[in-house]
């Protein structure tokens, strides 16, 4: 077993599809002994042999050490009663419901030790996502970060507004960037390349590159000049993204969009 999960106690998940089912299926590659996480999920569907899997929160047992929340914001309503009969003092309690806020969650969940709000995106099934974090989880503070550490990676936030701000960024930007990846692939196709060889070249064009970017030291300008031969064909293809910032204006709003919607949530929860 990794070092990671050598304290951890029992781990329950109530919900585990796609955004639960990926952290799972990092933990468990990453060394976290089955046996030790519940599965609550109405479907009942097994995630991985020798998971605890079963249909609603149990009753009558002691509480997990830590609870993670992934259920749809929508549905938080439907399951609070039932976690907060089965959480107790030792249960830090992770939530990963976009736009409930803290205050939200300690005011419906106050038997909890510690309460705090992750926000993961489904790269974290490779080990190569990012976990924003953010609460008040005072000593618990090195067990939640080795849990998250497998994930990817971990950034606290430094308030709740800046929380919502990385939700927008990192954890709906895997979404942005499969439609990145859509729009080279047609673009391409629009060039002459079969659609199946353009997506091809496109998504390891995009994990190449970006995997470029993240071993260096260099900013992502440096690197694109690095491309951009003077008077060559990349220069061209530049001139049409940096035209009035298009790209840059594009992204803007769409990070303001998923961000105005998280605050929007927020005041539904409230
Ligand atoms: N998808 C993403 O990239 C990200 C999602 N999130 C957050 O993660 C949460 C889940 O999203 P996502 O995984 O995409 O959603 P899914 O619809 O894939 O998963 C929802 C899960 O909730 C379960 N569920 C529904 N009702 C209940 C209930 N009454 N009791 C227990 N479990 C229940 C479902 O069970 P069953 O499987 O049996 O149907 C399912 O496992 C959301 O709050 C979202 O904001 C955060 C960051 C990124
Ligand atoms: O779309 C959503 O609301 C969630 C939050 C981040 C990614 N998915």
């Amino acid at each position: 077993m990794d070092a990671e999960f050598s304290d951890l106690g029992p781990i329950w998940l109530v919900g585990c599809g796609n955004m639960a089912g990926a952290m799972l299926k990092r933990w468990l590659d990453a060394g976290l002994p089955p046996e030790r996480v519940t599965v609550i999920r109405p479907s009942g569907v097994s995630p991985a042999k020798g998971v605890r899997t079963v249909r609603q929160v149990p009753r009558g047992e002691a509480p997990p050490r830590v609870l993670l929340l992934g259920v749809k914001p929508q549905k938080l309503g439907e399951v609070a009663d039932s976690v907060a009969a089965a959480i107790g003092g030792e249960t830090m309690l992770v939530s990963i419901l976009a736009g409930v806020e803290l205050a939200t969650l300690s005011a419906r969940f106050s038997k909890a030790g510690a309460v705090v709000r992750a926000m993961p995106n489904t790269p974290v099934a490779l080990g190569r996502g990012v976990v924003a974090l953010y609460g008040e989880v005072g000593s618990r503070k090195k067990e939640l970060e080795a849990l998250m550490r497998p994930l990817g990676l971990v950034e606290w936030a430094a308030n709740e507004e800046q929380f919502g701000q990385m939700a927008a960024l990192a954890g709906c930007g895997p979404a942005f960037l499969f439609r990145f990846i859509d729009a080279v692939a047609a673009a391409g196709t629009a060039l002459g390349l079969p659609a199946d060889q353009a997506l091809r070249l496109a998504t390891a064009m995009v994990d190449g590159a970006a995997g470029l970017a993240a071993g260096s030291d260099e900013s992502p300008a440096v690197l694109a000049d690095r491309v951009a031969s003077p008077g060559g064909m990349t220069r061209k293809g530049l001139d049409v993204l940096d035209d009035g910032a298009a790209l840059r204006d594009l992204l803007t709003r769409t990070l303001a969009a998923a961000d105005r919607r998280g605050r929007e949530m927020a005041a539904e929860t409230r």
